[in-house]
């Protein structure tokens, strides 16, 4: 729970954007559900006026403020699950960067078996805060670990996007949880890169194995996997770069990096971590898919999630790619790297209070 309140507090700007807009569908077009007005009739002998209104309109918008002034939030405005209501949801959806394939088809399924029924804003995002659990439980998975010692787990991503930062959050946990853990500077050649990476090293208390500039990435990581294997580490974490402008370069150093830890361990690397900036919003699409013809993706890290409007983006990433998402960024701090909780997320989203 505490955790929930505080991933919402984090998400805080995709959860207003959906829930205000979310309130204002239904309140567009809606009207006072007949029960509900004369629960509150009952509650407040001012709530007379709302029941004998003659425009729905008016109606509502009495209900509203009657609402807020006793406090009761009795009334309950309902509308009709129409095509006007559906597009509407469908704009607000794509909006918020979940991508039109993935709108539509959550909006189709809300539809389903509902055309022509009146629903409240309350019931519209449950139903959404379903669709989207449902979608995410697929790829709420932790980073899976093998026996073999040391794991293997390559890091890529554009530059910007937390890789630095999440090595250090992992890297803190795998030594909480007691494990040793081997960091390899690979970016070799952004000199502040290799400094970032050193400082976060110190302060998750993990050796960073550094190499001069310019040099080659690929003898650092066999450096580092001799290293980590001498020493018996459980994890070697390598840091790479993400210089997208050119592409074939980079192919070919992940590619050469991939090759030579596996003349130590043909199974290396276990995992390949891809960070993704969730500010960038559909952006990380297209990072995915350049990724995946790079390295051998094999799971998401999402960064940046606090203080973003664009929560929605990995819903589109969990439908369109289905791979897994391992763990959350939602800030700075060496503690801000949470496990992925499809429920929490979904109802974080779109501003539903978890009971
Ligand atoms: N708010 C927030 N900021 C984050 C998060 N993760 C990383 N950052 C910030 O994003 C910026 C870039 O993070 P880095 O870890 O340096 O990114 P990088 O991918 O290593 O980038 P390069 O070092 O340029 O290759 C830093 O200012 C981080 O503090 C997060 O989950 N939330």
């Amino acid at each position: 729970m505490a955790f929930f309140s505080k991933l919402k507090d984090k998400l805080f700007k995709s959860s207003s954007k959906l829930e205000e807009g979310l309130d204002a569908i239904v309140e567009d077009g809606g009207e006072v559900d007949e029960s509900s007005a004369s629960d509150v009739m009952s509650a407040s002998g001012a709530a007379v006026a709302v029941a004998t209104m003659d425009e729905p309109q008016d109606a509502v918008a009495k209900a509203g403020l009657l609402s807020r002034l006793t406090g009761q939030g009795g009334a309950v405005v309902k509308r009709e699950l129409d095509d006007d209501m559906l597009e509407q949801l469908e704009e607000l959806l794509i909006a918020s960067d979940m991508g039109v394939d993935t709108a539509l088809r959550v909006t189709a399924n809300i539809a389903e078996g509902r055309l022509g029924k009146r629903v409240s804003s309350d019931e519209i995002k449950a139903l959404l805060a379903g669709e989207v659990a449902r979608i995410m439980e697929t790829v709420a998975r932790p980073m899976p670990l093998y026996a073999s010692k040391p794991q293997v787990v390559l890091i890529v991503g554009v530059n910007g996007a937390g890789k630095t930062t999440t090595i250090g959050k992992l890297a803190s946990q795998f030594r909480a949880a007691g494990k040793s853990v081997v960091i390899a500077a690979g970016d070799t050649f952004r000199a502040a890169a290799v400094e970032q990476l050193q400082v976060w090293g110190e302060r998750a208390g993990v050796p960073v194995l550094t190499a001069p500039e310019g040099s080659d990435p690929a003898s650092l990581a066999f450096d580092a996997m001799s290293k980590a294997e001498a020493d018996g580490a459980d994890l070697l974490m390598i840091d790479t770069a993400g210089r997208l402008q050119n592409r074939q370069d980079l192919m070919e150093e992940l590619a050469k990096i991939v090759r030579v830890i596996r003349k130590k361990d043909p199974d290396a690397p276990h995992n390949t971590l891809l960070v993704l900036d969730a500010t960038t919003g559909q952006n990380a699409i297209n990072q995915v898919e350049t990724f995946q013809k790079l390295a051998d993706v094999s799971g998401l890290v999402m960064t940046k999630l606090d203080g973003t409007a664009k929560g929605g983006i990995l819903v589109s990433l969990a439908d369109k790619f289905g791979l897994p998402i391992h763990a959350i960024g939602v800030g700075e701090q060496i503690d801000d790297l949470q496990p992925f909780d499809p429920e929490e997320f979904a109802a974080a989203l779109i501003g539903l209070e978890q009971s």
